[in-house]
């Protein structure tokens, strides 16, 4: 079996952790990243998650586990690893799988989806996840050769609504439609919902806030409480 399939296989069923810190935040450092990507590894995460060159080399290079890696740039409407060149960079980090965004709108590069996935697995080894937000983008996606279709890009598209919780509706849907392994991601807040997500089709789930952004995960519980 090639050595990416059997990247994709330990993924199947199990949870993948994102780790991200926003621009300005206390944890936005690749060391501090690397740590909680350590965490996640010790709680039994099968891969991880995570952006920027510098948290991704350094993620790669501590933490024993696969790693899908993105390069969140700019302020156009598409940020996640929006051209062939960010793609390039990313995989150079060294990382088995890269993020791209697999919408349908206009890439800063003026290229397609399907250009970047065929000029990325022409070029380099790794395996391509497309984010997406409705099913004809992951068809589309599938069709252009991505080897994993994720919801990511669901509820954040201007032509997409947010689910109070992850999109199962969209992942039923994928995983009827598609060969290619699908991802739930986004929204996904409590095993429960990994769960329901697998149940509904997903081979694999992206947990991202509810592990790794303490900030928001404290304002849940503020929040919950009579003073805020
Ligand atoms: C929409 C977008 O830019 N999503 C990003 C993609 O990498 C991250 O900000 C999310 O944290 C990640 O998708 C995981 O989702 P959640 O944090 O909801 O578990």
């Amino acid at each position: 079996m090639p050595l990416s399939n059997n990247v994709i296989e330990s993924l199947r069923g199990r949870l993948i952790v994102s780790c991200q810190a926003y621009p300005g935040e206390p944890m936005r450092d690749p060391r501090t990243m690397a740590r909680v990507a350590l965490s996640a590894a010790r709680g039994g995460a099968a891969a991880i998650r995570a952006q920027g060159l510098d948290d991704l080399r350094l993620i790669h290079q501590q933490v024993d586990l696969p790693v899908i890696g993105l390069w969140k740039d700019g302020d156009a409407p598409v940020y996640i690893t929006p051209t062939l060149e960010h793609a390039l960079a990313v995989a150079e980090t060294g990382v088995e799988i890269v993020a791209i965004d697999g919408t349908a709108q206009e890439r800063p590069d003026g290229r397609t989806v399907a250009e970047i996935i065929s000029e990325l697995h022409r070029r380099t080894g790794v395996l391509v996840m497309a984010d997406c937000s409705t099913l004809d983008e992951g068809r589309a996606a599938a069709d252009a050769g991505a080897d994993l279709v994720g919801t990511t890009l669901a509820g954040y598209t201007p032509y997409t609504t947010k689910t109070e919780g992850p999109n199962l509706q969209l992942v039923e849907q994928l995983a009827s439609a598609l060969e290619v392994p699908v991802v739930c991601e986004g929204r996904v807040h409590t095993p429960a919902q990994a769960r329901a997500a697998i149940d509904a089709g997903a081979f694999t789930v992206v947990v991202g806030t509810a592990i790794t952004h303490p900030a928001t995960i404290t304002g849940w519980f503020a929040g919950a409480l009579p003073r805020g």
